[in-house]
């Protein structure tokens, strides 16, 4: 039988055991091209996925037997956030142990396999891939493990499609995007300059900067130390949105309306709302190291992330679904699978978002104040409708590009549940994720879990079909004329499927600001109030995104390892810099 990776059951049915499809019976491959590309993707074969299965069956020393077998950390869940923690941990040298629901790695960033198509779970657009500067964290976090993996540059971030037929392309090049925003709004040339200007300044600081955890004093003082002026700009900038920062130089309404698209298509809120260190962030390493697609998928990432993770000597676990953690004294001393199973620990790391861990897996009377105040200040960002679609290739135009962002006609949907269309294309990138003679087409839209709940079997099938059809159309109309006729494979997916396969609470995409934010000073780091106990993740500073997570990532781990001894430490600076974030927190 055929292995073209991972033949899993995607979001939609859901089967006990690694279920292995032989897609040439279907699809006329070759076995050498599939492969070439399950060995360049970093996918393994079906032997080792098999001979995985049966170490993760076999390994007693795995089997929790009390304290006497105690990891240095576990980490709940596998996705970019706590992968990057549990590597870069193995890596110091850490006892690692990984523990995943669902049957593969990769959370949201996962990946699955459907008739000859490989598709990514989540977005595609992947900052932090180049090979240059501090901020490319995911090709550093593959290289800690001796995993880099190849990626192609994708020429435009973005093909923005707004309303009054406004179309901006997001060029790789700084200076022909700046050139194409300012022939579309030649008024304000100057304000874009000085808004874009603004961002740089931040992205430069940061970019100067050896990234680590800025709950760790000995660093944080030290980067204070070597790079003051950085430091002082970000300390500036942390309690800032773009929005605001964009109408000290910007008057134009629709020009603000687009910043807010910038903003909205990687924080799902507008620019007001968005911090504007993370808009800067993303707003010029598009440009700076540019977006990277690696080839075979998003979920090579993953997949390379845990297979390094075991090449330095720590293990991951799927099929282990954490039920609890477990306290002794109030300290997390470790964990217990719903299966009954239990793993002890010197720390533990959920990458479980934090509605997850203190209202699920946590079993404590009062939630801790640090977690009232995030909860005060974020509420779960709603969650989506996804469409994954194969279509014969004569569909596209050419030279058409890989992401595109649609808002047809109103401005004021840009937020509303269905207003938006994002959409990408990465066989554009990487023929090989398709069929010969066949394209991905990715789409997803807002859709809250309410608007699903209390339907009968049939009128939520009906209703995903319906929504699925409707944004079709509308693609059908704005961009490829005849889609419909052209689709050969398609996958609906709704807040449910999310929820259930992603283990995110409520299916969200993330945490998002309830109302103005003071830019990222409410958003917690990786300590949390109980003893032991570390969160990683989207739900941690600083917040959404893939890169986002992967710093998240990194900062856990440097934390952890210093509260396990495998970093300099200070217990008094500690206590100092932890009351005093503390202290910033409350006023966000
Ligand atoms: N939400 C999306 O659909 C989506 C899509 C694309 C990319 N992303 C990016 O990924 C980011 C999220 O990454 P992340 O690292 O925070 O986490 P993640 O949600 O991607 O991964 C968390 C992992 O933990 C596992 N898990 C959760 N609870 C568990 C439990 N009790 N026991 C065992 N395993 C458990 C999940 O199965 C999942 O694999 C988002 O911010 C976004 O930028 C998200
Ligand atoms: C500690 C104190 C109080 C003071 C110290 C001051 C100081 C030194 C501060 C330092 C701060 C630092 C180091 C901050 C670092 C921030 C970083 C690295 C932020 C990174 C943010 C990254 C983000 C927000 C990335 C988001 C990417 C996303 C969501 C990508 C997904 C894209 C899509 C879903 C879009 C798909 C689009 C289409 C069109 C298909």
């Amino acid at each position: 039988m055929l292995k073209l990776g991972l033949s899993l059951p995607p979001l939609i049915a859901y089967t006990k055991t690694l279920e292995v499809q032989s897609p040439i019976s279907r699809f006329s491959f070759s076995k050498s091209r599939a492969r070439n590309r399950a060995s360049r993707s970093g996918f393994r074969t079906l032997k080792a996925v098999l001979s995985e299965e049966r170490v993760v069956k076999g390994d007693e020393e795995l089997k929790g037997k009390g304290k006497g077998k105690e990891y240095d950390a576990i980490v709940i869940g596998s996705g970019i956030g706590g992968l990057v923690a549990g590597t870069q941990l193995a890596v110091k040298g850490a006892r690692v142990l990984v523990l995943e629901k669902y049957v593969i790695p990769g959370g949201s960033s996962g990946y699955y396999e459907r008739d000859g198509f490989t598709f990514d779970v989540g977005s595609s657009v992947m900052f932090g891939f180049s090979d240059k500067g501090n901020l490319n964290l995911i090709t550093q976090a593959l290289e800690a493990v001796g995993c880099p993996m190849e990626v192609v540059p994708d020429p435009t971030t973005v093909h923005f499609h707004l309303p009054g037929n406004l179309s901006v392309r997001v060029h790789r090049e700084y200076s022909d995007f700046i050139t194409e925003l300012i022939n579309k709004f030649p008024h304000e040339k100057e304000g874009i300059n000085k808004f874009y200007s603004e961002c740089w300044k931040i992205f430069n600081a940061l970019n100067s900067l050896e990234l680590k955890s800025l709950e760790e004093p000995i660093y944080l003082f030290g980067q204070f130390l070597k790079k003051p002026l950085e430091c002082l700009t970000l300390a500036y900038y942390l309690p800032q949105n773009a929005g605001n920062i964009a109408r000290k130089f910007i008057k134009d309404t629709q020009l603000l309306s687009f910043i807010d698209a910038e903003c909205f298509i990687v924080s799902t809120v507008n620019a007001l709302q968005t911090p504007m260190i993370n808009a800067s962030m993303v707003l010029c390493d598009r440009h700076y190291g540019g977006i990277n697609y690696p080839i075979g998928g998003v979920g090579g990432i993953a997949k390379s992330l845990a297979r390094g993770l075991e090449d330095k000597g720590s293990k991951i676990l799927y099929k282990a679904n954490v039920k609890s953690i477990i306290l002794e004294h109030g300290k997390a001393v470790g964990v217990k699978l719903a299966d009954g199973r239990e793993f002890f620990s010197k720390t533990v790391i959920s990458n479980a978002t934090r509605w997850d861990t203190f209202g699920k897996l946590l079993k404590i009377d009062e939630l801790p104040e640090e977690e009232k105040i995030f909860q005060k200040v974020y509420v779960k960002a709603p969650s989506f409708l996804s469409i994954h679609m194969g279509v014969k290739a004569s569909l596209l135009p050419p030279d058409t590009d890989c992401h595109h962002f649609i808002l047809e006609d109103d401005w004021n949907k840009l937020e509303v549940p269905c207003g938006s269309i994002f959409l990408s294309i990465p066989t554009v990138l990487d023929p090989s994720l398709a069929p010969e003679g066949n394209h991905i087409l990715h789409i997803f839209t807002v859709s809250p879990m309410e608007d699903w709940k209390g339907l009968s079997q049939k009128d939520y099938e009906e209703k995903k079909e319906l929504l699925a059809d409707e944004i079709i159309r509308r693609l059908e109309n704005k961009l490829f004329p005849g889609l419909k006729g052209s689709i050969v494979f398609k996958e609906v997916g709704t807040p449910k499927t999310h929820r259930r396969y992603l283990a995110r609470n409520d299916g969200t995409y993330g945490p998002m600001p309830r109302n103005i934010p003071k830019g990222l000073l409410g958003m917690p780091f990786n300590t949390t109030a109980i003893d032991g106990l570390y969160c990683v993740g989207d739900s941690c500073f600083p917040g959404q995104g893939v890169i986002a997570v992967a710093f998240s990532g990194v900062m856990c781990a440097h934390r952890v390892a210093a509260d396990l001894g495998f970093e300099k430490k200070s217990p008094v600076l500690d206590a100092g810099l932890h009351r005093l974030l503390a202290w910033f927190r409350t006023m966000a």
